[in-house]
């Protein structure tokens, strides 16, 4: 099934691995390291053409022009030669800060969090403490507390850097505390693996994206809080910074005197450098988070969907998706739904099969609306043909008309569902939740009585209603699912392999459950699964799919007697002994007679 959760870091594997750790190269990218190698170059290379910064001239305060292009301060000295050593001095700050920070947070976050046990509480104990302590009147009670001519630009690196890395430390040992969990980090510790070697190999990798971000994070706090110590007139005494300058133009009373040229320019050089590496550090996100990257907008000529069908050919039809196509637009598109029709007809069971990846999840999405960038629906049409007579085009509904379409007219019970149970929240009150967005005007004996008839409809005791998702088998959970898709009555229910994480025993009960209810309520079932067979037993009627498009499409008994096509042949033969004769086991919930219950 697509995952659309939040997306996590995967676990490094050769030249490809490392790749997909490095940014994608776009405008953002571009242009902050455009900024920050510029800033940079000015900062390192500067100082060698500028003359003297604190040679003090006979020309007091000068607008620039001639032989200063950025003018002088009030004792003569030359903006520009300043303006290159700060920048120097500010970058080396910011260096340094931005090194001793990660290495503090990486400390605190990553090797807390795999040792655990004591170490992680003593050093979460003292991540929090420095949490809460405020950063800025703790730098300047330090500051104040070393004299001045001790206060060179290594003690106010190291002051900016213990009070900088708390925060940093406690993503990095949520997200550690995550990682030592994984498969591949367990198989390296039953391996023998020594710790270090664990979380030098295993752990820190995943970590790098995360670590360059909060290092970019650190290097621009350091720079913007040495300013306002500098501005203070607590900072570094042995080294000029773009702070020192400012704190030298408001002693000069620039701004009163309108020497703009005396703090513009490293006022300037700040705010660029913060941009640049706030740029940077969107593509480091987006490395993290990859759902974050801009989806490239396309010429949308070819999405130009067709109406939808006027009239329905078909009394009994309450679905028709025709010649549907979505499209996943990223660097090479992805055309995973290519041109599909289906139609379910009333109180039918379609069933939908494929290998995986063929597309059904995403068509799934798509007949609800619920995809996301970068899926796009490029051409073909949705309509659902209600009970009262009317066609609604879904693609073509307002947002406020979708809301009060989903749920009511059609359901969607999704794979995992059972995991999407709130934990601390009542089976009741979810329940309930659903009915008092959608009818609001039931009273609350009503609802309480619609919940326990669902409940009771899917098998469960009411009782459990009282009950927290935790306290239920998963089978439960996945009936209390599909009791809430039922809550309102829908015509059409989609289910997307609604029982592949249950054992074969509960699947089969489950399953039962959906054809019972399925007679004696009447919705219509989209049932999409990777299982040919088991759709053999359950479905009225079959489309096979394959690379995003229906290759084969008929009565299940049709296509379990005369497969078509060679993809839907194979689909079969990939289950030979398997299968019994086709619904013994589902219909009767008797073992087929050739002994493959399945
Ligand atoms: N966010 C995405 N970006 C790009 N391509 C995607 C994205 N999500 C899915 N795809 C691609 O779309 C195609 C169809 O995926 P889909 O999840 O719909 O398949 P599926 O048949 O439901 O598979 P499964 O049974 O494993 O869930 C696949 O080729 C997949 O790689």
């Amino acid at each position: 099934m697509t995952d659309l959760g939040p997306a996590t870091v995967a676990p490094p594997r050769g030249r490809a691995g490392w790749r997909s750790m490095l940014p994608r190269w776009s405008p953002k990218l571009g242009v902050g390291l455009g900024l920050i190698a510029v800033i940079a170059l000015f900062g390192l290379l500067g100082p060698l053409f500028v003359g003297d910064p604190v040679t003090i001239r006979d020309l007091g305060l000068t607008p620039p022009g001639g032989e200063h292009p950025l003018g002088t301060t009030l004792t003569g000295q030359d903006v520009l030669a300043q303006l290159a050593h700060s920048t120097r001095g500010s970058l080396h700050i910011g260096l340094l800060v931005g090194v001793l920070a990660t290495l503090l947070s990486a400390l605190f976050g990553i090797v807390g969090g795999y040792v655990g046990g004591v170490v992680d509480e003593a050093f979460s104990l003292f991540s929090n403490v420095m949490l809460v302590i405020p950063g800025l009147p703790l730098v300047i009670v330090v500051s104040a507390f070393v004299p001045a001519d001790q206060r060179g630009s290594w003690t106010v690196a190291v002051v900016l850097a213990i009070t900088g890395w708390a925060a940093s430390a406690r993503v990095l040992r949520a997200q550690t505390l995550s990682l030592r969990t994984r498969d591949y980090v367990a198989a390296a510790r039953v391996a023998g693996e020594k710790p270090w070697r664990v979380i030098a190999v295993e752990v820190l990798p995943n970590l790098l994206p995360l670590l360059a971000s909060q290092f970019v994070f650190s290097v621009v706090y350091a720079i913007l809080s040495e300013a306002g110590l500098s501005f203070l007139g607590l900072g570094a005494s042995n080294s000029s910074t773009l702070g020192t300058m400012l704190y030298y133009a408001q002693n000069g009373f620039a701004l009163q005197r309108e020497a703009w040229w005396w703090f513009v320019p490293p006022g300037l050089v700040i705010a660029l450098f913060g941009c640049g590496l706030a740029l940077v550090n969107f593509s480091i996100d987006e490395i993290i988070n990859p759902g974050l990257r801009d989806i490239p907008r396309r010429p949308r000529a070819e999405a130009v969907r067709e109406p939808a069908p006027a009239a329905r050919t078909d009394d009994d039809v309450v679905l028709t998706v025709d010649r549907l196509s979505v499209v996943y637009q990223v660097d090479t598109p992805v055309h995973a739904v290519k041109d599909v029709s289906l139609t379910l007809r009333r109180g039918e069971i379609l069933g939908l099969a494929g290998e995986s990846g063929c597309g059904k999840t995403t068509l799934a999405y798509a007949v609800d609306r619920l995809h996301r960038p970068p899926a796009e629906i490029t051409g073909g049409s949705v309509t659902f043909h209600d009970r009262d007579g009317e066609d609604v085009d879904v693609l073509a509904l307002r947002p406020e008309e979708l809301r009060a379409f989903r749920w009511s007219k059609l359901s969607v019970v999704f794979q995992g569902a059972m995991n999407a149970l709130n934990p601390v929240i009542t089976v009741r009150a979810q329940l309930e939740d659903v009915l008092i967005t959608h009818r609001p005007g039931m009273s609350r004996a009503a609802r309480r009585a619609r919940c326990e008839e669902v409940l009771r409809l899917v098998g469960v005791d009411p009782r459990r209603l009282g009950s927290f998702p935790h306290e239920l088998s998963g089978g439960m959970r996945q009936r209390v699912v599909i009791a809430m898709a039922l809550l309102l009555d829908p015509q059409v229910m989609i289910m997307d392999e609604p029982t592949t994480a249950l054992d074969v025993v509960v699947q089969r009960g489950i399953l039962r459950e959906i054809m019972r209810l399925r007679d004696e309520i009447g919705f219509a079932v989209l049932f999409i699964t990777h299982d040919l067979p088991l759709l053999l037993e359950l479905a009225d009627r079959i489309a096979v799919m394959k690379d995003g498009e229906i290759v084969e499409h008929g009565p299940a008994e049709q296509v379990h007697r005369e497969p078509r096509h060679p993809y839907t042949r194979r689909l079969l033969d990939s289950f030979p002994s398997l299968t019994g004769e086709r619904g013994a086991f589902v219909r009767s919930g008797e073992p087929a007679p050739s002994g493959g219950a399945r």
